[in-house]
């Protein structure tokens, strides 16, 4: 919205939310997310065209295009829960706008929803909204990622808007398409029906987590065989048809977005009778069984039963605990492990479903104490990732359970320095870039011994560190002798 009023200065763009603490926040000097750019965009729109209030019912009442962008958590109850989009938000929105609504509008959904939402949410506009007050839906799925929202948004690959194939549709399509046009070539504006649109949100979300799957998975078979996992993604990303983006081994893809949508679009495959395609989905994140051929292989290098069901995120993450685990003579009770990077990637604060909140799990687990670092999370953040039960992060702040108590085995330090100090491990779990050019000599003279690091990112210099004396593990890459003869069993 911010980059809305940026480009169109003769609209203006008003940002509505329930929590009003939010809508403090996003009123003061400390926005309440960080985003690189964002602050300098919202400095020259706010009290320009670009507003920011908690009178939710009088903007949207006044407003000619509404973008719903609330969130659309995993149920974590009822039917389709663990899977299904929980649409409470969406339709609380919905009936909202029904009611205050006194001219017609043209209603966007913003948020990322099941195909097909946009058939309820007519039907919910049309039963509430007051006689001869007309809506328009339009599906405008957002493809921005975290850490890049204010370039992606200013240069997007694509706009996609959907809308109806009547005559009121296209035209409310086309008054968003002005919208874009203002800055995005034409070309790049793709207009479809409601459902492509929708439904082309779901799909772009899960070939890029599958992408990141696939690669994961790679990387365990390079650790196993001495190949180097990015020579193999360098090599097979040099085919055009594959390209080259978005290959790099990790140790799981985390954010608020991947697992939702792909448990979304197994559960719509499995209530539209499609088992096989639901299944050929889970195995991204929930299931991967291993084809018959490959078992015997598996089973020698990981201990595997076969057909055991795996989860592809999942297991990178434990296999990545087991690593440090297995590593430290298979116990990390009473050490202290460093942590650096926090957040599910660089240049974000945001932690929602991030790796690291199942690598300290893990770590916890084994009775080690943690000492985290991670420039943009604070350590409220921290403990309240780490006491949070699943599906609850993806609520309004305001409701979601009170502060839980704090886990003592966990500290949060000022610096990767601090964090590392008397540590006998350093776990990489964010590419912060400051972790490549930290003074790592230093961090070694302060450390127990043997001393190691386990990058998590591929970000470090790993002969580099070898040569200092650390024992280093980084994902998908030969292995260090010491590591060799301990296999990371998950
Ligand atoms: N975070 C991202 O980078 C992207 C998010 N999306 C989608 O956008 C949607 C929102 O995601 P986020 O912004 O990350 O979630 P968020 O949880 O940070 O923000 C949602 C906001 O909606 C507010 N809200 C809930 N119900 C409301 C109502 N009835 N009226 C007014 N405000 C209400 C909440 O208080 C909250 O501040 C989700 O569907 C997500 O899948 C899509 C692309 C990128
Ligand atoms: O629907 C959404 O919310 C958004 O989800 C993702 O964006 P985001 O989750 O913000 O960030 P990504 O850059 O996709 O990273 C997701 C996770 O994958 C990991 N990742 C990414 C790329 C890669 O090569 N390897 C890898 O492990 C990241 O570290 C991170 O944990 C998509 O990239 C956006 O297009 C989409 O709009």
């Amino acid at each position: 919205m911010a980059v809305i009023a940026l480009k169109c200065p003769d609209v203006e763009v008003v940002v509505v939310d329930i929590s009003a603490a939010r809508i403090d926040a996003w009123n003061s000097d400390a926005l309440p997310i960080y985003e690189p750019g964002l602050d300098d965009v919202v400095r020259r729109c706010r009290g320009r065209n670009l507003f920011f209030s908690s009178d939710v019912e009088r903007h949207v009442g006044e407003a000619d295009i509404v973008f719903v962008s609330v969130n659309t958590p995993t149920k974590a109850r009822g039917l389709g829960a663990g899977k299904a989009a929980d649409l409470t938000y969406w339709e609380s929105a919905a009936r909202m706008i029904a009611a205050v609504a006194t001219s017609d509008k043209v209603v966007v959904e913003k948020s990322t929803v099941p195909v097909k939402t946009a058939e309820a949410i007519e039907k919910i506009l049309d039963h509430n909204g007051r006689d001869g007050v007309g809506f328009q839906i339009l599906s405008n799925p957002e493809f921005l990622a975290e850490g890049t929202a204010i370039r992606d948004l200013l240069a997007p690959d694509r706009v996609l808007i959907g809308g109806r194939e009547t005559a009121a549709g296209r035209a409310a399509v086309q008054a968003l398409k002005d919208v874009y046009a203002r800055w995005v070539p034409e070309e790049r504006i793709l207009t479809t029906n409601l459902w492509s649109a929708e439904l082309s949100k779901l799909a772009a979300n899960a070939f890029l987590a599958q992408r990141i799957s696939s690669v994961n998975a790679m990387s365990a078979l390079c650790e196993a065989t001495g190949a180097d996992v990015a020579e193999v993604a360098y090599a097979v990303g040099k085919d055009s048809r594959i390209g080259a983006k978005f290959l790099n081994a990790s140790v799981g893809f985390g954010g608020s977005c991947f697992q939702k949508d792909i448990l979304n679009l197994v559960y719509i495959c499995e209530c539209n009778g499609l088992p096989e395609v639901a299944n050929y989905w889970k195995q991204v994140i929930k299931g991967f069984k291993f084809p018959a051929i490959a078992t015997t292989m598996c089973k020698d290098i990981y201990s595997l039963t076969p057909f055991q069901v795996i989860k592809i995120n999942d297991y990178q993450k434990s296999r990545f605990v087991n690593r440090v685990v297995s590593s430290m003579f298979n116990t990390v009770a009473g050490k202290k492990i460093a942590v650096l990077g926090f957040a599910f990637k660089k240049d974000t604060g945001d932690t929602r479903e991030t790796p690291a909140i199942d690598v300290c799990k893990g770590l916890i687990g084994d009775k080690a104490k943690v000492s985290i670092y991670d420039p943009q999370v604070t350590e409220d953040q921290v403990q309240r990732d780490l006491a949070m039960s699943k599906f609850d992060w993806d609520h309004p702040v305001h409701l979601q359970p009170m502060s839980p108590t704090a886990i003592k085995q966990v500290s949060v330090a000022w610096d990767a320095y601090e964090a590392a100090r008397d540590a006998h491990g350093v776990c990489i779990l964010t590419e912060w870039d400051e972790f490549r050019s930290l003074d790592y000599a230093r961090i070694y003279g302060g450390m127990q011994k043997p001393a190691f690091v386990f990058d998590g990112r591929n970000v470090v210099d790993a002969e580099k560190l070898r040569e200092i004396g650390f024992i280093v593990y980084s994902i998908g890459k030969p292995l260090d002798a010491w590591l060799k003869d301990m296999p990371a069993v998950a």
